[in-house]
């Protein structure tokens, strides 16, 4: 069965020709109701991703389908008819860059509508407030105020009411909690998640903050380096990683970190700077503490069991390898380390990577 978006070998890439891509043959796929969410360090691709899915950026190669169309070959006037409709939705990373600072909160959310030109004014205001209403806010009271005037936690919701109020089926988050305190954070989620239910909306949501989708998500993707590393159902991946990038991620996550699950000491990468450039190979193996000679040379992808991919050669063996410290040499060394340092790990710092 197919699902309502359906990335597959999606690729892309800025700049000269040659430049390594910034995603690199993406498959992922998005159920009606659904929601799946898309985790990886700073850079790499998670933005890139969403806005290439609803037809901000071009694909150098892959297909984007939205409920049965291609969207990727669309272009010019298809291209906009089709972002008019809001049956795709997308909520920038940043409010406060994303709502024009002079239009009021009650025109911001306006606008979609304004722009699909199909309905009327008071259809428009209508809905409007319904979308206010939904998220929380209080259109009486914070209507007429511009961005600048309202709480960060209320921008973010400005925006998602902007998002939802075409009714979409699907609506990508990027980043949504990411710059909000734990009350307004949780409540962001419980609205994500309420909207699933109510609606049966579907959501992608980006996010560097795994205990939040460990909350809400029904799947999760795992992305490095513009590829999809691994996924899986959410408490599957964050339970009992198979790709040791994902376990890497997770240990420097003690919220949801499993009990017993390696640490990141005995996961910590290799330092040496990537010897290969890594198209053919897997893209964490420059960083890999259980790297053998075909995880450079030969692309490891594919089903590990009905629901479930993990580009590793090595699942699921490396978990074994941890678990008795037999593995190579730097493994049993690392797994004697601790980090004194409290916080996210050096290893997950853009800084530590030179290729
Ligand atoms: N328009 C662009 N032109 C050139 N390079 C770009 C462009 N957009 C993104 N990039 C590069 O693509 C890579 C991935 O960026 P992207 O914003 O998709 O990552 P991200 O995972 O969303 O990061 P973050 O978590 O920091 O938002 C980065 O190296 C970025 O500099």
């Amino acid at each position: 069965m197919s699902g309502l978006l359906e990335l597959s070998g999606l690729t892309v890439a800025f700049g000269r020709r040659g430049a390594r891509p910034v995603l690199d043959g993406v498959e992922l796929s998005v159920g009606e109701g659904e929601i799946v969410g898309v985790i990886g360090e700073t850079g790499s691709g998670k933005t890139t991703l969403a806005r290439t899915a609803v037809g901000l950026v071009p694909a150098r190669s892959g297909r984007v389908v939205f409920d049965g169309r291609e969207i990727s070959g669309l272009r010019g006037r298809a291209l906009r008819a089709f972002r008019r409709s809001g049956r795709l939705s997308y909520a920038f990373q940043d409010p406060l860059r994303a709502l024009d600072p002079e239009l009021t909160v009650r025109r911001a959310v306006a606008e979609p509508l304004a722009v699909a030109g199909d309905l009327d004014g008071a259809e428009i205001a209508a809905r409007v407030d319904e979308a206010l209403e939904t998220v929380g806010l209080d259109a009486a009271r914070l209507g007429d105020r511009l961005p600048g005037a309202i709480s960060g936690g209320q921008r973010q919701r400005v925006l998602l009411a902007r998002a939802i109020v075409t009714r979409p089926r699907l609506l990508i988050a990027d980043e949504p909690v990411s710059a909000l305190d734990a009350s307004n954070r949780n409540r962001v989620l419980r609205l994500l998640d309420r909207l699933r239910t109510e609606r049966g909306m579907a959501v992608v949501v980006i996010s560097h903050d795994l205990s939040s989708l460990a909350g809400i998500a029904d799947r999760v993707a795992v992305l490095y380096r513009g590829r999809v590393v691994e996924q899986g159902p959410v408490r599957e991946v964050f339970g009992r990683p198979l790709h040791p990038y994902t376990a890497l991620l997770i240990a420097s996550a003690p919220s949801v970190r499993a009990e017993g699950g390696p640490g990141a000491a005995a996961l910590r990468p290799s330092a040496e700077p990537p010897a290969w450039t890594a198209r053919e190979g897997c893209v964490f193996a420059h960083r890999c503490p259980f790297v053998i000679g075909s995880c450079r040379t030969a692309p490891a992808s594919g089903p590990v069991g009905e629901r479930r991919t993990a580009a590793c050669h090595r699942v699921p063996e490396w978990r074994g390898l941890v678990a008795t410290a037999q593995g190579p040499p730097e493994l049993v060394a690392a797994a004697g380390e601790t980090h004194k340092k409290a916080g996210r790990p050096p290893a997950l710092s853009r800084a530590s990577e030179k290729g």
